[in-house]
């Protein structure tokens, strides 16, 4: 096993050549926020924002887009029963889903949209409702993207592997990885205050940094879109994965040198700096 550190932001973190524009730094599409869950997929948006994703779409509940774009207007918004929906996921290279999702049948039918149409080009970033809803139906579970990044939390992971919190050991977190997606390219982030990352090529990664004061409402929803973010502006690939996990609880952990509780918008609002410090050491 092997531990993030800060010399995976050196090595992902690239100054950025003057001669480009917002089409070299990704598209990017989040799905999610129902009626009462909205603040989740805005706050995923906000972090794929600062953490420099080139343009950002969102598909929610239309409820939710007064408070997306008071917030960011930089992020365009698609109501989530618009039939152009399908046309832009297939346009996207990083699709982030399951935020503020929920789990009635609008919820499983966007799902099965999504796992019918992603293609092999893109980066499917699965959290929150999106595993709810893949542990309840096996179907849901995508066979043709280029990179999946699963996001749960313990509790999330024990209804998706049927491991109990307390049996969730590397072996078995594992086996159950490759049991669940035996023929994907799957990254499994197990989000807890030691977040381990795990690999269909057997890999183990451990985070030492975060702290509790990162325990509060919407900062799985952050790292959801900072991991949207560098996978579309560098890469579907495991670096970018482990840059975005390590950025999210360093930006946690330099609030709390003044702050007791972390607010998860305050994460993505440092970002911008932290990057520009990391892309100069590079
Ligand atoms: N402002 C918002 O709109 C927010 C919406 N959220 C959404 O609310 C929905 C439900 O997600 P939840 O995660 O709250 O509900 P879940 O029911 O999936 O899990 C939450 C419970 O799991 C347990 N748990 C055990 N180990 C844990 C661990 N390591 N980390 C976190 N929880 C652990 C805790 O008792 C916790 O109350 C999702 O769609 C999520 O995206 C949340 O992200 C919170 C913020
Ligand atoms: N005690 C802690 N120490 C370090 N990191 C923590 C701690 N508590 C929570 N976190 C981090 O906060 C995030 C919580 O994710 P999640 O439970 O999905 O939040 P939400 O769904 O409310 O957005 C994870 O990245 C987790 O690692
Ligand atoms: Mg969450």
């Amino acid at each position: 096993m092997s531990e993030i550190t800060a010399k995976i932001l050196t090595k992902v973190i690239k100054k950025r050549p003057s001669n480009s524009h917002k089409g070299n730094y990704g598209r990017i599409l989040l799905i999610g926020g129902n009626e009462n869950y909205g603040g989740a997929i805005i706050m995923a948006a906000e972090a794929a924002l600062n953490s420099g994703a080139g343009l950002i779409s969102v598909a929610t509940h239309p409820v939710n887009l007064n408070a997306l774009h008071a917030r960011n207007p930089e992020v365009m918004f698609i109501d989530w029963r618009d039939r152009n929906l399908l046309n832009l996921i297939t346009k996207m290279d990083v699709i982030v889903c399951g935020p503020g999702l929920g789990t009635n049948s609008f919820a499983h039918q966007m799902m099965l949209t999504l796992c019918q149409n992603v293609s092999s080009n893109q980066t499917l970033v699965l959290d929150a409702n999106a595993l709810d809803l893949i542990a309840q139906d096996s179907k849901l579970i995508p066979t043709s993207a280029g990179l999946i990044v699963l996001t749960p939390h313990q509790m999330e992971w024990q209804r998706l592997s049927q491991i109990r919190i307390p049996y969730q050991t590397d072996s078995a977190n594992l086996s159950a990885l490759k049991k669940i997606f035996p023929t994907q390219n799957v990254i499994l982030v197990l989000k807890s205050n030691r977040t381990h990352v795990y690999t269909s090529t057997n890999e183990i990664f451990v985070n030492t940094s975060g702290n509790p004061g990162m325990a509060t409402g919407g900062m799985g929803d952050t790292l959801a879109g900072i991991i949207g973010g560098f996978t579309a502006q560098f890469g579907g690939t495991l670096d970018p994965v482990l840059a975005a996990i390590y950025l999210h609880s360093l930006a946690g952990d330099k609030i709390a040198e003044t702050d007791y509780v972390v607010r998860p918008t305050k994460i993505s609002a440092i970002l911008p700096q932290l990057m520009n410090h990391y892309a100069n050491k590079g």
